[in-house]
């Protein structure tokens, strides 16, 4: 299986459980995540959910470019952007907060996966970046629309997607993307911001992110997702983009 759930004390919890590919997300993966959403929606004694990265490697390295690299084309492209850009907004719209254990390594896709969450908890190693650029394409999962919606400046948003770097988990904590970094072991780390966060109702937690759900209905953010994931696939389709992706996979 390329995926773990958990479901104990309240707590829904999915791990890609692929370390040996840096939690590359395929399609098994997202038909994972799809199952993991369609349990916790139905479930009413869920607290909370909790995104994480097998190993202490990576949190997810994008998509599996091993897998994705046959499109090459717009049209063959979208379906597999578009669905995980669906995916996401369900799972930035659960009714509890939607915590990223950002356990090491978050690039790409893997950067959207945490964007999509409420809260971004990073490993004090963890590192991050939407290199996405250096591919020649966008975010394809609606990271980008996540980003503009969730920080507050701007330039730093279009800074941290345009210029694809990767970043200490130190810089994301100052531009705003990073909730909190966890000193020492991260699954200690995780269990102290869980206590915090338990030691206030659920339903106090659940009335703010409904608030917060109120506000990207309102303001279309599935909508701009899609759109998003459409732009992404248009750039797929170029020579630049194809070439990028035979130099990572040559270069195995
Ligand atoms: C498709 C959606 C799109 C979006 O909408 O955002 C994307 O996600 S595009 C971005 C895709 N991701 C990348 O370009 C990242 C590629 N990976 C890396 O840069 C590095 O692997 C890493 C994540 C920085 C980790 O580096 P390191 O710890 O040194 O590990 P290795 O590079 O040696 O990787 C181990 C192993 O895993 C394979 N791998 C890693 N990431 C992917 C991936 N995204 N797809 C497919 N395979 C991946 C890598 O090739 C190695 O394989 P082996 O050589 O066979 O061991």
């Amino acid at each position: 299986m390329a995926y773990k759930m958990n479901f104990s004390e309240g707590i829904a919890t999915f791990t890609i459980d692929r370390p040996a590919m840096r939690n590359a997300v395929n399609y098994e993966v997202m038909d994972g995540l799809e199952e993991f959403l369609e349990k916790v929606e139905k479930d009413g004694e869920i607290a909370f959910v909790v995104i994480t990265g097998s190993g202490d490697r990576a949190f997810c390295s994008g998509g599996d470019l091993s897998e994705f690299h046959g499109f090459r084309t717009m049209q063959e492209a979208y379906p597999m952007l578009s669905k995980m850009a669906g995916l996401l907004y369900r799972l930035s719209t659960l009714p509890m907060p939607v915590i990223a254990l950002v356990n090491g390594t978050a690039v790409g896709g893997g950067c959207e996966i945490a964007s999509a969450c409420d809260y971004r908890v990073l490993a004090s190693s963890a590192k991050a970046g939407f290199i996405q650029g250096t591919l020649a394409i966008t975010s394809g999962w609606g990271g980008a629309t996540q980003l503009f919606e969730k920080l507050d400046r701007h330039d730093l948003v279009l800074k941290l997607l345009s210029e694809a770097k990767i970043h200490t988990a130190q810089e994301l904590k100052e531009i705003g993307w990073a909730t909190e970094i966890l000193e020492g072991d991260a699954e200690v780390g995780l269990q102290k911001f869980m206590k915090r966060m338990k030691s206030i109702h659920p339903d106090v937690h659940k009335a703010y992110k409904k608030l917060s759900i109120a506000n990207w209905t309102h303001n279309e953010m599935r909508e701009r997702m899609i759109e998003e994931a459409r732009q992404c696939a248009q750039l797929w389709e170029s020579e630049a983009h194809h070439l990028a992706v035979a130099k990572f996979l040559n270069g195995k």
